[in-house]
Formats: structure tokens, C-alpha cells, sequence
């Protein structure tokens, strides 16, 4: 619904304001008339931001973050790659940071999919012609995967960050899928507890700065977001024997998130050409903001993989 000030008439001929939604504000209170966004199909509000070269753009690169996130957490990334005069946009996801939705709450993961294809045809409108490529991270990586599987030949290349592509066995025995399955039925809200911090990086500053971060989510993980993922993991166990997309996947050896196992499932199993999969020993989660060493390292991997493939 939309927050309209008390008293506030139409125009001087008494005609109500033409969006009928003037006021919609984030959920931190920001006014989304003075923010970049975009509607999705359900009429929900998701904020954006670009990364624009000074010079014409020679690529699109879109940038897909994980659960209990938001995009502006990619800053750093974004701008190294927008030096190389291409042009970088986000969104934050439904039910994250700055966008509408109840907080890591989704009816459907292909909601998270379908916003990301609008929002990279409205670019593809904008600057026609140009090669576009993914980077996800986390759940942001399933979503990048299973966007490129919707348009197998429209992508220059996905670049996965730690990707959720399958599950961490000790978290998700098959009693635990079958209980979380049944409680969805009689209880979607209840929580499984949630992300450990300590888990992201191995950096101190950067756990600080996630646990400090307003725009992120540090509530339980519900069980009905909990099954999305579960449903998440299977369909893109059915698809990875059709990938022919290149990628690059980049994971922490000691990743306690995602399991590492899914990105090596993945290189095994995807009959793609041009494939890479790059290791970091002993490195947590978030590759992106992690130790100096492995975060500068995987900065350079991305900018050397795009420029190659431009
Ligand atoms: O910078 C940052 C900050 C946060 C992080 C991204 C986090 C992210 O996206 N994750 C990690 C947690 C993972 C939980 O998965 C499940 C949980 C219960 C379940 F029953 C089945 C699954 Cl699969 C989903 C993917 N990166």
C-alpha cells in the first residue's frame, strides 16, 4: 500500500497525482521517487544501483547478491569492473536491503529470477548489443545459474562466488529435508536458526561490518524460505548436465555456508567448454571480503576472466 501524507489532495483541479504511489518509501523509510528502482510484475519496488563508466560501456555486467544481503555490498567489485568501461547494475532481492517484501521471505525462488530478467531487459534496452555477463554470490549464484539456464545463449559468461548449488550434508540430512518439508506445511514461519557470522569471513573487520550493516538480515532462516532453497538445490541438480555457458567458479576451501563439493559437482558435471574453477585454501564464505590477500586475489580472477571474454 502506499504512505500518503494526511490532507494530501490532488492537483489544483482536484485530479488525484498521476502515480498513484508518490509516496512509497523503502522499509528504511526512503522515498523511492528520489531512488533508482524498478516495479517487478507483483508491484513490488526493488532498489537498484549502477556502476557507469565514464567512457561508452563495452559490456553489461549484473551483479546478484545472497540471502540476507543486498547489493551494496559489492562495491568495491563493482567499481573495479566498472573501470574497465563496462557498465554494472543491481538490485537488491525481494524481502532485501532497500527493496519491498517481508525480510528473506520469498513465495517462490523463481521471483528472485524473473526480477533479475526484467531488470537485464530493461539494460538490454538501453544499451542494445552489448555482451552481458553474472556474477552471483551464495544464493545469489543459484540465482545467476538458474537465470542463465532460462536464456542459455544471451550471456557472455556467469561468475559464481561461492554458489549454493548443493547442500551442507551435515546441516541437511534426508530427515531434516523431510522434516523442514512437513513443518512448512503447519508451521512456514517458525526459524532454523540463523547464518552464523563467525561463518562469513575469516576477516574480523568484515564480520564486524556484516554484523554492523543495517540493510542486512540477521533473523532465523523461516522454514518456507528454508524449502525454497531445498527446491532451489534440486533444480539445479536436474539442470547441470545442460550447462554450456562458460563460467568461472571461485569457492573458500573452508567454506561452511555453501559446500564446497556443489562447485566441484558443478565443473565435473557441466558439459561447458570454457569452464574454470579456482580454489582458495582455507578461505571461508564471502571470497569478496575475505582475508586482503584472497579478496585481491579473486578481484584480479573476475577482471582477467571478463576482459577476456569481452
Ligand atoms: O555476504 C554475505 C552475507 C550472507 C552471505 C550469503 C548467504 C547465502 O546466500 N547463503 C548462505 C546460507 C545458505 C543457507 O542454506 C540453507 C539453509 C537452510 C536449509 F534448510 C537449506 C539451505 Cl540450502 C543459503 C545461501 N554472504
Amino acid at each position: 500500500m502506499c504512505v500518503r501524507k494526511e490532507g494530501q489532495l490532488g492537483g489544483l483541479g482536484g485530479e488525484m497525482p498521476s502515480e498513484e504511489c508518490a509516496d512509497r518509501v523503502t522499509p528504511q523509510g526512503s522515498l523511492y521517487r528520489e531512488l533508482p528502482h524498478i516495479i517487478n510484475t507483483d508491484g513490488q519496488y526493488l532498489f537498484c544501483r549502477y556502476w557507469s563508466p565514464k567512457t561508452k560501456p563495452r559490456a553489461l555486467v549484473m551483479i546478484m547478491h545472497g540471502a540476507g544481503e543486498h547489493s551494496g555490498r559489492y562495491n568495491e567489485l563493482a567499481e573495479l569492473i566498472m573501470n574497465e568501461s563496462i557498465f554494472v547494475f543491481a538490485h537488491d532481492h525481494v524481502g532485501h536491503g532497500q527493496s519491498e517484501g517481508n525480510r528473506m521471505v520469498i513465495s517462490n525462488f523463481q521471483v528472485y529470477i524473473r526480477d533479475c530478467l526484467q531488470h537485464i531487459d530493461h539494460m538490454k534496452e538501453k544499451y542494445p548489443g552489448l555482451n552481458i555477463f553474472l556474477i552471483g554470490h551464495s544464493m545469489g549464484g543459484a540465482i545467476a545459474i538458474l537465470t542463465a539456464n532460462e536464456r542459455p545463449n544471451d550471456f557472455a559468461g556467469v561468475m559464481l562466488i561461492a554458489p549454493l548449488i548443493t547442500l551442507q550434508p551435515e546441516t541437511s540430512t534426508p530427515t531434516k529435508v523431510f522434516l523442514a518439508r512437513l513443518l512448512n506445511y503447519v508451521l512456514p514461519n517458525i526459524g532454523l536458526g540463523s547464518i552464523d557470522p563467525n561463518f562469513i569471513s575469516r576477516s574480523e573487520e568484515e564480520v564486524k561490518n556484516y554484523i554492523n550493516d543495517p540493510l542486512n538480515y540477521h533473523g532465523s532462516v523461516k522454514v518456507s524460505f528454508a524449502v525454497q532453497l531445498l527446491n532451489t538445490v534440486a533444480r539445479i541438480e536436474e539442470i547441470l548436465p545442460k550447462i554450456t555457458w562458460p563460467f568461472l567458479l571461485l569457492h573458500g576451501e573452508a567454506d561452511k555456508l555453501c559446500d564446497i563439493n556443489g562447485s566441484y559437482h558443478m565443473y565435473d558435471t557441466a558439459p561447458s567448454k570454457d569452464r574454470t574453477l579456482k580454489v582458495y585454501t582455507s578461505a571461508y564464505h564471502v571470497l569478496h571480503k575475505e582475508l586482503p590477500q584472497v579478496t585481491s586475489e579473486v578481484f584480479t580472477e573476475i577482471q582477467k576472466w571478463i576482459v577476456k571474454r569481452l
